[in-house]
């Protein structure tokens, strides 16, 4: 069922639109828009994915777990098209394969439940181990997270801290052993102290275990940290991708230099807010023509309220925009 391919995981032109109705007019909008970029399978790393508040981050991470299907464009995981898996391969290989985490750790938790049964259960349904090595199994799991059984053990979700749930929450999606987890915002809701330590563990699994993570936060601080490489979305866009040391070190595409140039500096746990009003332009940028910043950016040219730039390569990263288009910057 499984094939050998280069790429982990591969995005084609991929797009998903969605229809917003304000009164009796329907307005097509594509929340993620032409997206490409491919994930190596021989080397496990961190892509990182910011933008701010409706940039399309979740809807692309939906569709890379198969809960929604492209609109178009491709999207392969291991060569294979994920919207075309049959019921039977997303559970017999493709679950096992690709894991979430998400925003709220208890959400995924009973209160009524002990943690450890969750554990148990998602164990022996896979069938990773047989009830008599169980134990030691999920010891083995919890202890790649730094925790251990004897830790958690008859233990309700109100009992733990937040970052002892994500913990536990992230060592349930090892047990099947996949290649990808698809984090979203993962420590959004944990306290400052606490995020460096969950994501230098996503660098330690990937390190140990050759997981790759596709991290997906607000917080351009931990995303410069954990990142190996990263996209930035700008409404269903990705605008700028490369490696992470170039991307937020210099960045070059006009809205990756006002993301970073407007992280507050007193207080890290307000992770950047724009000063205009996001909800009010959000549908503009969603279908504006021609460039989607055009209407923020403080490098607009002409051009860019009539054409659709393309993706450009410049010093050792994608961009998408008409400033690295010589015959538009020269001419
Ligand atoms: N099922 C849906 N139907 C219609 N519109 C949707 C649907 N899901 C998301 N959207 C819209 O698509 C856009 C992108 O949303 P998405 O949640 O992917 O962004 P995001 O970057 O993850 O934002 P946030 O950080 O706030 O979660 C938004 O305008 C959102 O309102």
């Amino acid at each position: 069922m499984q094939q050998t391919n280069a790429a982990l995981l591969s995005a084609e032109d991929l797009t998903k639109t969605f229809y917003l109705r304000q009164g009796l007019t329907t307005t097509e909008f594509r929340a993620v828009d032409t997206a490409s970029f491919t994930i190596d399978a021989q080397k496990p790393e961190i892509f990182t994915v910011v933008g701010e508040s409706g940039s399309g981050k979740t809807t692309l991470a939906r569709m890379i777990l198969g809960m929604d299907d492209p609109s178009a464009g491709s999207l392969r995981y291991k060569g294979r098209a994920i919207a075309e898996l049959s019921s039977k391969e997303k559970k017999e290989w493709f679950y096992k394969e690709i894991q979430p985490v998400f925003q709220d750790p208890f959400a995924a938790f009973s209160p009524l439940k002990r943690i450890d049964h969750y554990l148990y259960e998602t164990a022996l349904n896979y069938k990773v181990t047989d009830k008599k090595g169980v134990d030691e199994y999920l010891d083995g799991v919890l202890k790649e997270v730094g925790l251990s059984l004897a830790e958690i053990k008859g233990r309700y979700p109100n009992e733990l801290s937040g970052g002892q749930a994500q913990r536990v929450a992230v060592a349930r999606s090892l047990i099947t052993r996949p290649s990808l987890i698809v984090a979203d915002e993962p420590v959004s809701m944990l306290d400052a102290s606490l995020r460096m330590s969950i994501v230098n563990m996503f660098r330690q699994l990937k390190e140990s275990q050759g997981v790759t993570v596709i991290y997906i936060t607000h917080d351009l601080a931990t995303a410069y940290y954990a990142g190996d490489r990263i996209a930035v979305m700008l409404r269903g866009w990705v605008v700028e991708m490369g490696p992470v040391e170039k991307v937020l070190g210099n960045p070059q595409h006009p809205y990756t230099q006002n993301l970073k140039h407007s992280i507050p500096k007193v207080d890290p746990d307000d992770v950047w807010e724009e000063k205009v009003n996001l909800a009010v332009i959000e549908t503009d940028e969603y279908t504006r023509t021609g460039c989607k910043f055009a209407g923020r950016c403080p490098m607009v040219m002409a051009i860019c309220h009539k054409k659709v730039p393309r993706n450009y390569q410049y010093e050792g990263r994608m961009v998408k925009c008409f400033l690295f288009d010589e015959s538009v910057s020269s001419g």
